[in-house]
C-alpha cells in the first residue's frame, strides 16, 4: 500500500540552529505514528512544515500521492490534512452537537449563518460521531462546562468530522490524567483503523506512545535518531541515551 504521507529529506534552520535536519519517514492509512523527542528536538517545527504553516528550507512532503510542499495551511487542510492542537479548539458557548455540526457544515462547504437553520443540519452524522467517541449522552451540553477529558473526545469528533486522510495531533493527551490518556489514544487508534486515517502524533507520555503507536520516530536536535516499533525503539541505545542520560546506554545490557 502506498503511504498517505511521505516526507523526504525535510529540513529547516533558524539562524544557526538546524531545527529539522534531513528527516524522512512515511505513514500509512489506519496507522498511528508517534513523533517523540526531548524539548527542542524539532517536533513542532516538523508539524508546522507538514501542514503548511512554516515553509521548509529543503525536502519534499508528499500527501496522497501529490507534492504539497509550499502550499498554504488552508490548501493543505482542504486536501485532507487535519490537525489538533494542545489547546482545545471547540466553541465553549455552543453545545457538543453544534460543535460537530459546525465541522460537518464547514466540510460540506455550506455556509454557517447565525440565523440559518443550522441546528437541523447533519444531525444524524453528528450523533453517529458523538456515539463513536462516547459523547452522545452529553450532546446537548455546552462545551464550556465539560470535563477536560470529555472535551478532548469532542475535539476528536470535530477533527474526524472534517474527514481527514491524515490527522496531525499535537500532544493530544496533554493535561489529562494517566488513565484518560490511554483511553483517548485507544479510541483514536480504533477510529483511525476503522476509517483508514493515518495519524501522526507528538507525545511526552511514554506509556501512551508505547501502548498505542504502530511505529515511533525519535528526533533529537533535529535529526531522526531512531525509527521502528515500540520494542525496537525502547531498547535502542541512542534513544536510551537521549531519554535517560548517557549512563543508561550500558545499564540495560
Ligand atoms: N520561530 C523560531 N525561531 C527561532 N528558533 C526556533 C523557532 N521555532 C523553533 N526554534 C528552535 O528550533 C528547535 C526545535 O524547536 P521545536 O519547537 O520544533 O521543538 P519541539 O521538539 O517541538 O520541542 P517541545 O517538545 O519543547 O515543544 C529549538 O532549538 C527551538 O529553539
Amino acid at each position: 500500500m502506498s503511504p498517505v504521507l511521505e516526507v523526504r529529506n525535510l529540513g529547516k534552520s533558524f539562524g544557526g540552529v538546524r531545527a529539522v535536519d534531513d528527516v524522512s519517514f512515511s505513514v500509512e492509512a489506519g496507522k498511528l505514528l508517534a513523533l517523540i523527542g526531548p524539548n527542542g528536538a524539532g517536533k513542532t517545527t516538523c508539524f508546522n512544515m507538514l501542514n503548511g504553516q512554516l515553509p521548509s528550507d529543503r525536502g519534499e512532503v508528499i500527501f496522497d500521492g501529490k507534492t504539497i510542499t509550499g502550499l498554504k495551511p488552508r490548501e493543505v487542510w482542504r486536501l485532507g490534512v487535519g490537525r489538533t492542537f494542545q489547546i482545545t479548539a471547540t466553541f465553549a458557548s455552543m453545545s457538543v452537537r453544534e460543535n460537530v455540526q459546525m465541522a460537518l457544515i464547514s466540510h460540506a462547504g455550506e455556509t454557517w449563518t447565525l440565523f440559518g437553520r443550522a441546528k437541523d443540519r447533519h444531525v444524524a452524522e453528528a450523533d453517529a460521531l458523538l456515539s463513536q467517541v462516547g459523547m452522545l449522552d452529553q450532546a446537548e451540553r455546552a462545551c464550556g462546562v465539560l470535563a477536560y477529558g470529555d472535551l478532548k473526545r469532542v475535539e476528536l469528533a470535530v477533527a474526524i468530522a472534517n474527514k481527514p486522510k491524515l490527522l496531525l495531533m499535537d500532544e493530544p493527551t496533554a493535561g489529562m490524567a494517566p488513565r484518560e490518556r490511554i483511553a483517548l489514544m485507544a479510541l483514536t487508534a480504533e477510529i483511525a483503523r476503522e476509517r483508514g486515517i493515518a495519524v501522526l502524533f507528538t507525545e511526552h507520555d511514554m506509556d501512551v506512545v508505547f501502548a498505542h503507536s504502530d511505529a515511533i520516530l525519535v528526533l533529537d536536535r533535529g535529526k531522526l535518531i531512531a525509527k521502528g516499533r515500540a520494542e525496537e525503539v525502547r531498547n535502542d541505545p541512542a534513544v536510551r541515551a537521549v531519554y535517560l542520560g548517557s549512563g543508561a546506554t550500558s545499564g540495560g545490557h
